[in-house]
């Protein structure tokens, strides 16, 4: 494999992130004794931010400084100019001291926004912080107030630990909110099977995301391919690789649904050339101009597609099982990239929890069906054997219908442990880890035209998130979420279970964090909760970036079970009542409506 490759491969510059140093502007002493410590403020967290985040194609985090610090409304509308010019995309103020905040505050509408006010005493800079966001609120652009828990001493330019974790918070999801903002989702093809996710609500896209929308017929597919618009050395590198990594598994069909050798050999051809077609579709490819297709070259600019598949496609070609879980993994034949967020069945409401999920973690997503409770009880009916361990209580079957990105073998570690990394972290012994762990199984009878389903058993410890965005009439988009582990079975338990759903499919036994009540009453109850038959399943335990990111999307979440010292959202959901918060967070994004209305 060649090395980790880190580019930007969509339209568009990436976004930065504005620091704003503001000072009390009362001259003659003041704002003298300020301009250090607040230019200081402003320095420790640029050098703070672009050390510690990246970009989810693994370039570095930008920040860009105002020229001077801002004491009053002409230096507050020279630092916006600047920062239209920089391209950025998300503010932060900071200040050790009191300032007029009318006059310093941030008032782009789209920018995401929060204010760092120092905990010191000698100015008032956390009285600035209060009246500023009193401002904010006053004046519906919604801003994260940042405000350490400790005194610190006026100059004292670290930032203690409590900051650093609301600034990453906070900067990570307002760099998913410009980065998605102006890019395309590209339908390819249309609804599948009568699953309501799979229509594309323009609007959705348009006003909380900033998104346009691409279409293209699945036909597209047999054109190019007819046609031979690709690259035809990359596709003959494409198949060799393959060939040489993706191991055959069972052919578990009747001997009548059998598919011949020839068939067999031409549907690798067919899904590898798809997998090339589809990238290009999303990104473009210079090769294609080369070629003299330049129409084609330019792609659609997306950065999270859906391929219908079933069952127009599916019922005569070979499914999209190959291409959706190479593509969603974070490599293939050109070495070790960031994955692509590409949803199966073209369930769109579950791309954008990828795109979300991948902006927050820069990790792969896994995209599954949610497919079966089991409960202790019918465990032992089914197998004989007693779940015990973090199973004990029941577990989910998350088990996608064909494909999954390879990254949720759970074969990367981290600390040694099961892990889904940043491409950039990745080894080429995991990537080949994670495909030795895949099998490749000749698909099954629902899939009359043939191709080839990821067969592996997510490895169990791995700290997960599964999430979901709904969209409800008469409010909009909700966002659910659920944080828990992935768990091991016992080989014979999981073959029982797997069999009886389907053994040629990717399967993640999921047990999600419990708190004894409501939708989290016990597991039974997450999976009663569940809004449809996906969900997106994120590295790590980020609810609580889900949570910051949708609030600034205006976005509420329905139901989560993130502890409550983790959830961060603009400070005036406070105002919209903070006995009741999830009621707050429909009453506040609803006062609000989405950014780009
Ligand atoms: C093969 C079946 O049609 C599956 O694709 C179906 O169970 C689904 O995945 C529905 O989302
Ligand atoms: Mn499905």
């Amino acid at each position: 494999m060649s090395q980790h490759a880190m580019t930007n491969r969509l339209q568009g510059d990436l976004p930065k992130i504005g620091i704003r140093p503001v000072i009390d502007g009362r001259r003659g002493g003041i704002r003298e004794s300020l301009e250090e410590p607040t230019m200081n403020m402003a320095k420790a967290c640029a050098r703070f931010l672009s050390e510690n985040l990246r970009h989810s194609n693994g370039l570095p985090v930008e920040c860009v400084i105002a020229d001077t610090t801002i004491g009053g409304v002409a230096e507050a509308a020279r630092t916006a100019e600047k920062f239209r010019k920089e391209g950025v995309g998300l503010t932060i103020t900071v200040t050790p001291s009191w300032c007029y905040p009318l006059e310093t505050i941030d008032t782009d509408p789209l920018q995401p926004k929060a204010i760092w006010g120092f905990n010191g005493t000698e100015r008032p800079g956390a009285v600035y912080l209060a009246s500023a966001m009193g401002a904010h609120n006053q004046k519906g652009l919604p801003a994260f107030s940042i405000y350490g828990k400790d005194v610190q001493d006026i100059g004292d330019s670290t930032i203690p630990a409590d900051v650093q974790a609301k600034l990453l918070q906070f900067a990570k999801a307002g760099l998913a909110v410009a980065t998605m903002r102006g890019k395309s989702y590209l339908a390819m093809g249309t609804v599948s099977m009568g699953i309501a996710g799979c229509i594309v609500d323009e609007t959705f896209f348009q006003e909380y995301l900033g998104m346009r929308n691409e279409y293209v017929d699945m036909s597209e597919f047999v054109r190019r391919m007819e046609r031979e618009i690709y690259d035809k050395d990359e596709y003959a590198r494409a198949l060799a690789w393959t060939k040489e990594n993706c191991r055959i598994g069972a052919d578990v069909n009747p001997p009548e649904l059998t598919r011949t050798a020839e068939q067999k050999e031409q549907d690798w051809e067919t899904v590898v050339k798809m997998t090339l077609i589809a990238r290009d579709l999303m990104i473009g490819n210079p090769k294609l101009a080369d070629m003299g297709f330049e129409e084609e070259a330019m792609g659609h600019n997306a950065i999270a597609a859906g391929f219908q598949g079933q069952r127009a496609w599916t019922d005569h070609f070979p499914n999209g099982d190959f291409m959706e879980a190479i593509l969603t993994s974070s490599f293939d034949w050109n070495g070790i990239r960031e994955p692509y967020m590409l949803a199966t069945e073209n369930d769109n409401l579950n791309a954008v929890t990828m795109l979300f999920g991948h902006l927050l973690t820069d990790s792969a997503q896994i995209f599954a069906d949610v497919r079966t409770y089991w409960s202790p009880e019918a465990v032992k009916r089914v197998t004989g054997q007693e779940l015990t361990g973090a199973a004990a209580g029941g577990v989910i079957h998350l088990i996608n219908s064909g494909p999954a990105a390879l990254d949720g073998t759970g074969e990367q570690l981290l600390n040694g442990q099961p892990a889904m990394k940043p491409f950039w972290d990745i080894t080429e012994q995991e990537a080949k880890a994670c495909l030795d762990a895949t099998l490749w199984c000749p698909a099954v009878d629902f899939f009359r035209g043939g191709g080839y389903s990821t067969d592996f058993t997510t490895r169990g410890g791995m700290p997960m998130t599964m999430a979901r965005i709904n969209l409800i009439k008469g409010v909009g988009p909700v966002l659910q979420i659920a944080e828990g582990y992935s768990v091991e079975l016992p080989p014979e338990v999981h073959d029982t279970l797997d069999q009886r759903s389907n053994p040629t499919w990717p399967t993640t036994w999921f047990v999600p964090n419990l708190t004894g009540e409501g939708a989290f009453k016990d597991v039974y109850s997450v999976m009663n909760h569940w809004g449809s038959n996906h969900c997106a399943v994120s590295y790590g335990h980020v609810g609580a970036g889900l949570i910051t990111l949708a609030s600034m999307l205006r976005i509420p979440v329905c139901m989560h079970n993130v502890p409550d010292e983790q959830v961060f959202r603009p400070t005036v959901w406070t105002a919209f009542g903070v006995n009741e918060p999830t009621g707050a967070d429909y009453r506040a994004c609803a006062a609000l409506g989405p950014i780009y209305r």
